[in-house]
């Protein structure tokens, strides 16, 4: 029987082998863990590339502790290595199409491996929750054939775990600094930016970042430009617990006079930047909320290159 038969007649493809069905099983599961080391990978570098930014103010980085006393930049990379297995695993959750609960899970023990690996500091709190999030995401639109562009990446986000983010960012246990701080100043904080499809990542720091580097001013001055424009915008659960309002408001407006100076493309951008820097340290500021997205943007804009 030829190809041109009617297609009623035509013979059915002959089912593969079970050693076959196996095969392409296993051909599967590889390629799947190639992508989840890929992705984890990536978290990873973010993570790492935000600490190493500088000048970064009053944050932990290569240089100096910044407002911190209890961790520096060891602290940070233990954490980091021992967060590796973690990104592998929520982006497999995500490939599999997980309940938030799983996710959830994982982020928990997370949380707990941080904690072991740094004695007890919270390193990376903020950032196994948000980076988490986008790694099973990614994990979701690959599984499915999806492109991993941010659009896709939030849709996919607001479609899978919409609903369950937000009942999260309810129930969250009221013992943490950032829920003390939400109920004491009524700001939101990482839970509501995750159950909104994280606005300030996707509408504000993502095209900052890709507007310095279409600018020509390369990774460093895209980096600095979206953390400033970060501490401009969120509501920082990290700057109320330490400065309360006033500090709050301080950062915000530092962050404005760097930007409305031009940023990164202002000639005495650094100077101005170490300015803030120290000024931070004085009053112990430190904007760990904005930290965290800059490593989220990192992140998407990694993705966005990976096939
Ligand atoms: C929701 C989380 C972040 C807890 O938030 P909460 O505000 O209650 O706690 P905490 O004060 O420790 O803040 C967490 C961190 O978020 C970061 N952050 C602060 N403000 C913001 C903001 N506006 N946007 C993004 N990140 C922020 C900071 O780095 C801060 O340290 C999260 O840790 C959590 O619920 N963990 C349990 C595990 C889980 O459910 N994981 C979900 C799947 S990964
Ligand atoms: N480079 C960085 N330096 C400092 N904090 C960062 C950095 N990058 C991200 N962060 C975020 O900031 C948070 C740590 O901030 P902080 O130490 O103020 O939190 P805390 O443990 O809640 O408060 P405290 O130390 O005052 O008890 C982490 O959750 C982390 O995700």
């Amino acid at each position: 029987m030829n190809s041109c038969a009617h297609p009623d007649l035509r013979r059915p493809e002959p089912a593969p082998s079970r050693r076959r069905q196996y095969a392409l099983q296993r051909q599967s599961m590889r390629a799947q863990r190639v992508f989840c080391v890929a992705v984890a990978r990536l978290a990873l570098r973010s993570l790492y590339r935000e600490l190493q930014l500088y000048p970064k103010p009053g944050l932990v980085s290569l240089v100096d502790t910044g407002s911190h006393t209890d961790m520096d930049a060891t602290t940070f990379m233990r954490s980091l290595f021992a967060l590796r297995h973690y990104f592998i695993r929520i982006t497999q959750a995500g490939i599999d199409g997980a309940e938030f609960a799983v996710l959830r899970q994982l982020g928990i023990d997370a949380e707990q491996t941080m904690l072991r690996a740094t004695a007890g500091i919270n390193t990376h709190r903020g950032a196994i929750f948000s980076l988490g999030l986008l790694c099973a995401s990614a994990g979701y639109c690959h599984g499915r054939g999806i492109s991993l562009s941010a659009a896709a990446i939030r849709a996919t986000l607001l479609i899978q775990w919409g609903d369950a983010l937000s009942r999260h960012m309810q129930e969250a246990a009221s013992t943490s600094h950032g829920k003390q701080v939400a109920q004491h100043y009524a700001v939101s904080g990482a839970a509501e930016e995750a159950a909104l499809g994280f606005p300030s990542l996707f509408e504000l720091a993502l095209p900052r970042f890709l507007q310095t580097l279409n600018a020509g001013r390369g990774y460093e001055s895209a980096a600095i430009d979206t953390l400033f424009a970060l501490m401009a915008h969120i509501s920082d659960t990290n700057t109320y617990h330490r400065g309360g309002l006033d500090g709050a408001e301080k950062v915000k407006n530092w962050a404005r006079q760097f930007l409305d100076a031009g940023g990164s493309a202002a000639e005495n951008w650094r100077e101005h930047a170490i300015s803030c820097h120290m000024a931070f340290i004085r009053d112990k500021l430190s904007p760990g909320g904005a930290a965290d997205l800059l490593a989220a943007t990192y992140l998407l804009h990694g993705l966005s290159y990976l096939r």
